[in-house]
């Protein structure tokens, strides 16, 4: 390797280090610490690029890298001082996921970041243990190759994903599904875009996308949904995004607003708005005709909503700051209700490099506690016959069809009320009348959703 290829190498291996410090010592989200990290290092294009892949990917792999450091090293990975294992993981994960790198280069410029972060007395120590993985690599000594019987421990290792994710699909999919679940979400996800029929076609944006290069594919199942199948560089960049033509929005997250359906000028409340993907296209969908109320418990993230209302140029939204279980004004007044509620986000671990780790079973308890909490009033805002829609990003039935059972049981002149079988929606629909997006058979993000309708006028809840 030349010497100034050597010296950018480590430079961006050095920044990528900075960043999983910052993450493993205040805890703080992947995105934010590497953006804070690409903020003050300045790096060029394509050193962005390598160090978004090291953070991402090192955070993303964590037990697998931790188990191929168990199986070489005398000490646990965690028994290994913090900043070695953060540099061990960064030469590893070269050396495991990344063709392009050469061997020797992942080596050589990971025993020199040891050097430069004070852990010189250890370069020998680094140095030997990525050459014997090196060695060990794809036999049957390689520590991720070794025989697990436990199928969730095997994919949960070997995937690096906790148990009881594991567990929690293979109980709804099977061992099959569930590796290939395991391995798409460790790929980067594709960027949807939802186009905004108010103010353009997706006729002209296809067109301008591919004038600039950018290659897109037309959804299979949405009339305004486009998939960007080649780079675009910065989103912000892109035509129309200034003119309000489209939004950013996964596929499965744009069937929600349909599955609610609303019409010109009623009254809608979008429980749990924010950043306001949903609100925006329920105003697209009434062609900005009546009354939105965009509800969100968090100020930070409605100022996210009034921008993307802004930018799309809508007048029917109104936006509000409140907890959607605490407003008794509302009862009675709506249409429709749409309820998007924070869950543990299952469904979108390849757009979270660490939520898998964040999330444990017992904050997921809590969640479908607060689902229960939201359901109870959002029912108690509609008008009779109006129709209410519960939706999750997660792949998790405590949180889908949990909540939803424990709802219907409470509040018998409750019923779901399946999408027709002509409708765009039925490629999704389950034999329980709820539907079911699964990255696995749709190539879009996990989601659960299912349409809710009072069928007597007594008894609103
Ligand atoms: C899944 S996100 C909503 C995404 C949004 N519907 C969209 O499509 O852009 C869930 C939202 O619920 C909000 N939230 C959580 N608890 C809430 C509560 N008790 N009342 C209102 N909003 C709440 C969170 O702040 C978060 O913005």
């Amino acid at each position: 390797m030349k010497k100034n290829e050597s010296q950018k190498l480590s430079t961006s291996r050095q920044i990528a280090f900075w960043v999983l410090a910052e993450i493993d010592r205040k805890s703080i989200f992947s995105d934010v610490a590497l953006d804070n990290g690409l903020q003050h290092h300045q790096p060029n294009k394509i050193d962005r690029k390598l160090i978004a892949e090291l953070v991402y990917g090192c955070v993303r792999q964590r037990r697998s890298l931790d188990t191929i450091v168990d199986g070489l090293a005398r000490k646990k990975s965690d028994r290994q001082p913090r900043d070695l294992r953060l540099i061990l993981h960064i030469g590893l994960y070269q050396l495991c996921y990344l063709d392009r790198i050469p061997e020797s280069a992942a080596v050589n410029t990971t025993v020199e970041l040891a050097k430069q972060n004070n852990l010189a007395g250890l370069a020998g120590f680094v140095n030997g243990i990525l050459r014997q993985y090196l060695r060990v690599r794809n036999t049957p000594d390689d520590p991720l190759k070794k025989a697990i019987e436990n199928p969730i421990e095997r994919l949960g290792i070997v995937y690096s994903y906790p148990n009881w994710i594991v567990e929690n699909w293979l109980e709804q999919i099977g061992l099959e599904e569930t590796e290939k679940l395991c391995k798409l979400f460790n790929r980067s996800p594709a960027l949807h875009l939802r186009i905004n029929p108010l103010k353009t076609t997706i006729d002209t944006v296809e067109s301008a996308l591919k004038e600039r290069g950018i290659q897109c594919d037309r959804s299979s199942y949405l009339p305004q949904g486009l998939k960007l199948t080649s780079a675009t560089g910065e989103v912000k960049q892109l035509p129309g995004f200034n003119e309000g033509w489209w939004t950013i929005q996964d596929g499965s997250a744009q069937l929600a607003s349909y599955l609610l359906d609303p019409q010109p000028d009623e009254t809608i409340v979008d429980a749990c708005a924010a950043p306001g993907g949903k609100t925006t296209h329920i105003a697209e969908l009434m062609g900005d005709r009546g009354k939105i109320w965009a509800i969100d418990r968090v100020a930070s993230r409605l100022k996210k909503v009034r921008q993307n209302i802004d930018r799309l140029q809508l007048n029917s939204i109104e936006v509000c700051q409140g907890d959607s279980r605490d407003f008794p004004q509302l009862k009675q007044q709506c249409d429709r209700v749409l309820l998007d509620a924070p869950c543990s986000g299952l469904g979108t671990l390849h757009r979270r490099a660490d939520l898998r780790w964040r999330q444990t079973p017992q904050m997921a308890e809590e969640l479908a506690i607060l689902q229960g909490e939201l359901l109870e009033a959002a029912a108690t805002w509609l008008k009779p016959g109006g129709v209410l829609v519960y939706a999750t990003c997660t792949l998790h039935p405590p949180e889908n069809e949990g909540a939803i059972g424990h709802f219907l049981d409470k509040h018998p002149h409750w019923k779901i009320d399946p999408p027709s079988p002509e409708s765009l929606l039925s490629p999704f629909v389950t034999p329980a009348g709820w539907l079911e997006v699964w990255p696995t058979r749709h190539h879009l993000d996990g989601f659960f959703m299912v349409r809710l309708k009072h069928d007597s006028t007594e008894d609103l809840t």
